[in-house]
């Protein structure tokens, strides 16, 4: 990223790319969304993820019945226990000792919690990692943020340093995994057609992601250098559509297969518009220009998460099934061991030991930056301290 226009920052050892030097760290913080853990535990943890954020309650109460529909329990949080111990065992097989603590945005084990634990256990400067990949408010800035406030919270403003790799959305640990499902998915999907006497039928490839507002769409990431725009309109756009062209672009057996990129789990008011088309409503129109096959990749997630599983492969294979099409979900990198690999490669980059130099990126977009420039992917909902930023107060070395 070398375009962006931004005030480079005066900070000590942040280059006017938003790239960190090494540094020595004490612990990494794998930080999440968090998910209820049973029926009593649904309506608080809807309550912590839209606090202020203007969701209708006609919409809470439809999406606690996904939850309640699972017995009130997401699978992110034994997702999240996977992935730690995964990543655990990668440190150790590469002799790194690093402890990795776990914490949330919304739900326990609450990211000030986890400060707190960190804190007494002597760690004096965490490495954050999140199981987000791309940039916009939710899954970047609002990390950012929550983590600024618990440091306000708890006190350890000033006394705890807090850094955040790269957003990764194009490293080569996250795309490889999505490279192998793609090339299954088809298989599967061509199978399936074959079976019916259709081996030559049409088949699309459709990348999903969550949707999000248009307005936090278009703050998404710096702004570009001569008011360029980015592909799609902004950053978060432009990041899925160069990811999924590096997959594909792995995958000889797709070449000449039509694809697309689609949102799922639109939330919010009716009238404020977010990122479209929807999923299901774009499979209604593929099926009806002849279309006998979809192979679904979840592009935008990191696990099998509830938006995964009740979005895609209750609601949207439930359209595939409804319009007759052969269908495949591919799964997302979970604790696919590239993935994780990636992920200690990420933590590697920002490690005076055992550091690694070299940023592996697929796309021309990235590698992205290690620190954001100031106000990147800021939405209207007014200032809160934030960390891994030019523009942080907190979090930062003391002066
Ligand atoms: C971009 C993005 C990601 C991907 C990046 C990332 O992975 O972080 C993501 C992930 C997730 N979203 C999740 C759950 C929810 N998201 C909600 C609401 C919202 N998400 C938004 C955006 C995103 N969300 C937005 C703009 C809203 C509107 C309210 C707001 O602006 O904040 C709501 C409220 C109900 C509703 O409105 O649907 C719920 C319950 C879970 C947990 C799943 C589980 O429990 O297994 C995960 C991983
Ligand atoms: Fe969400």
């Amino acid at each position: 990223m070398t375009t962006a226009e931004t005030n480079f920052d005066p900070r000590a050892g942040v280059d006017e790319n938003g790239r960190m030097a090494p540094k020595n760290y004490d612990a990494i913080i794998l930080a999440s969304f968090g998910g209820p853990e049973g029926q009593e535990d649904v309506i608080p943890f809807l309550r912590n993820v839209t606090r202020g954020r203007g969701i209708p309650d006609e919409r809470l109460e439809e999406v606690s019945h996904h939850y309640r529909a699972n017995g009130g329990i997401s699978p992110i949080n034994a997702q999240n226990r996977a992935l730690k111990a995964a990543m655990e065992a990668e440190l150790a097989r590469r002799g790194i000792e690093l402890p990795v603590l776990w914490g949330n945005r919304n739900w326990a084990p609450f990211i000030a919690d986890t400060f707190r634990e960190a804190y007494d256990a002597g760690h004096r400067r965490v490495l954050a990692v999140t199981t987000s990949a791309y940039s916009c408010y939710s899954s970047c800035r609002q990390y950012r943020e929550d983590f600024g406030v618990a440091l306000v919270e708890t006190g350890l403003e000033g006394k705890l340093e807090v850094d955040k790799v790269r957003q990764y959305f194009d490293h080569p640990g996250f795309v490889e995994p999505f490279v192998e499902g793609v090339r299954e998915g088809l298989a599967s999907v061509r199978a399936d057609l074959a079976a019916k006497g259709e081996a030559d039928a049409p088949v699309h490839i459709m990348f999903a992601t969550h949707s999000i507002p248009m307005g936090d769409a278009e703050a998404a990431g710096p702004r570009l250098a001569d008011g360029a725009e980015y592909d799609g309109g902004s950053a978060y756009v432009a990041q899925h559509l160069a990811t999924g062209q590096a997959v594909l672009d792995r995958i000889p057996e797709a070449a000449g297969v039509a694809h697309s990129l689609v949102y799922q789990s639109r939330s919010g008011a009716p009238h404020v518009p977010w990122l479209e088309p929807d999923i299901n409503d774009a499979l209604e129109v593929l099926a009806a220009q002849g279309v006998r096959g979809v192979v679904i990749v979840p592009l935008g997630f990191v696990s099998d998460h509830m938006e995964v599983i009740w979005d895609l492969d209750t609601e949207a294979l439930e359209t595939c099934g409804k319009l007759g099409l052969a269908a495949a979900r591919v799964p997302t990198p979970g604790v696919h061991q590239k993935f994780v690999a990636g992920l200690v490669d990420l933590v590697c980059e920002r490690t005076a030991e055992h550091n690694i130099a070299e940023r592996a990126a697929t796309t021309q977009l990235g590698p992205w930056m290690d620190v954001c420039f100031p106000n990147c992917c800021a939405n209207r909902r007014g200032e809160k301290p934030t960390v891994a930023g030019m523009d942080s107060t907190v979090g930062v070395p003391a002066p």
